[in-house]
This record gives structure tokens, sequence and C-alpha cells, in this order.
């Protein structure tokens, strides 16, 4: 049950390096693939995860003009993948298009459509950030509570954002609404470039729907060991 919301990061360099990690921890049912290992390999590894009944999240974090953010969207959704992100920022008449033509991809493809949910603001930035790089006039919490609106109302089925914001966001956009938290540390890793974070008890406890956990898992001498201690501490 724990082990459920839990999604890994295939973030690696090679299609080997991919195959291996799903290898080594069999429990894992929902794999991520992100941007440096599908430019380095594709959509084969799409093929390779779905081949093994896993779930899969394809955070490609598309962010252009409607036309081509609905395109990608389209073939994304003919792979049978299970969640897509899109930028926020990328607009509503982005979003709106992006959300019809998933259903397209997945409907002549015959998936069910997958979900697509919009980034608020990356786990990666701060509030200083926020106002003195991006010069947005808003404090941070308020932004993101903006971003994931915006995202319900161009009708996608959830956003993703740091466990610090997901009880607030939650309480306006309700329960049906997916939220993907992403910058999830257990006390005893690394918090690396990672800002708005919390532990994976703290992150379920605000109203999580799933953790995006990596580094602390992939990155460990022992994956299966540092996974195991994270269910632990969820369950
Ligand atoms: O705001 C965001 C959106 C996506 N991510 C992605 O999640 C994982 C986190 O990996 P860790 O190793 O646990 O830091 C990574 O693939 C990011 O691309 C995010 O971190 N923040």
């Amino acid at each position: 049950m724990s082990l459920d919301k839990i999604i890994v990061p295939l973030d690696v360099p090679t299609q080997e390096e991919a195959i291996a990690l799903v290898e080594k921890l069999p429990q894992v049912t929902f794999w991520k693939v992100g941007l440096e290992l599908f430019v380095s390999c594709g959509p084969e590894i799409l093929t390779f995860l779905k081949a093994q009944q896993k779930r899969i999240f394809l955070d490609l974090k598309f962010h252009d003009i409607p036309n081509t953010v609905a395109g990608a969207c389209r073939s994304a959704s003919r792979y049978g993948v299970d969640l897509i992100t899109v930028h926020a920022t990328a607009g509503k008449t982005a979003l709106k298009a992006a959300q019809k033509a998933a259903e397209e991809g997945a409907n002549e493809a015959g998936y069910p459509t997958p979900k697509l949910i919009a980034i608020t603001l990356l786990t990666s930035l701060n509030s200083r950030d926020l106002a003195f790089d991006l010069k947005v006039p808003l404090e941070l919490p308020e932004y993101t509570l903006n971003m994931a609106l915006l995202a319900q109302e161009s009708g996608l089925a959830g956003a993703v954002c740091s466990p610090l914001e997901v009880s607030q966001l939650r309480q306006t956009c309700g329960n049906e609404f997916l939220f993907v938290c992403p910058g999830v540390r257990p006390a005893w890793s690394e918090r690396g470039d990672q800002q708005r974070t919390f532990t994976p008890a703290q992150a379920l406890k605000a109203g999580a729907d799933y953790l995006v956990i990596g580094r602390p898992i992939t990155a460990s001498d022992d994956p299966t060991t540092a996974l195991q201690r994270i269910v632990e501490e969820i369950s």
C-alpha cells in the first residue's frame, strides 16, 4: 500500500542503466521517465516499462505554444502512459488544448486518457528565487495556488507541487484533484538541489497522493534498503 504511493524517477543517462534499476527494484510499480532518459533513449523505455506492467509518469514538463503542447500530449498519450506533466505557465489555452489532445491520442491508441498534471512551481526554487530572479510579485503559496487553480479550471486532473504547499492547495482544489509531490527527503538523506522539502511521512500527512523520491533511493549504495527504510517510515 505505502509502496504504491511512491514514484521512483529513472534519472539515469542510458537505457541499460534504467533497465538495471527497474530490475533491481522489482517491488516498484510506478516509474518516472524524465528529460535525461527520454532525450537519451526515446520512447523505447516506455515500451519496456509497459511490457513489465509498470505504471509510467512521463515527466517531460511540456511548455510551449498551445499547438505544440497539444501535439506533444497527443503523441505522449499514444504510449499508454499514466501521468504527463505540462507547465501551468504555458497558460489556459495551452492547458485546455493539451487535455483535449491527450484524450484524442489515448483514444486513437486504445488506452485510457492519461492524467495531465501541471507544474505549479519547481521544487528547486524558493521564495527568494520567485521574488528576485523571476520577479513574481506574489508570495510563493499564493503563486502556487494560482497555478493549481489555473490547471483545475483548464480541466487538468492535478498538479505537481512541493509537499510544503500541498495541504493548502488540497483545501482549495478538493479531494478529487491529484497532487504529486517531488521535493521529498527522508531525514537521513541529502537535500541536493531541492529547496522546498518534507519527509515522506510529512508529505503524505499533508495530503500528497504520490511522492516522487529519486536520489535518496537511486543514488544510495543500497537502493533496496533505502526504499525499504522509506516504506517502513510511512507505513
Ligand atoms: O517541481 C518539480 C518537478 C519535477 N521534479 C522531478 O522529480 C524528481 C525528483 O528527484 P529527486 O532525486 O528526488 O530530487 C526529478 O526527476 C525531477 O525532475 C522535481 O524535482 N520538482
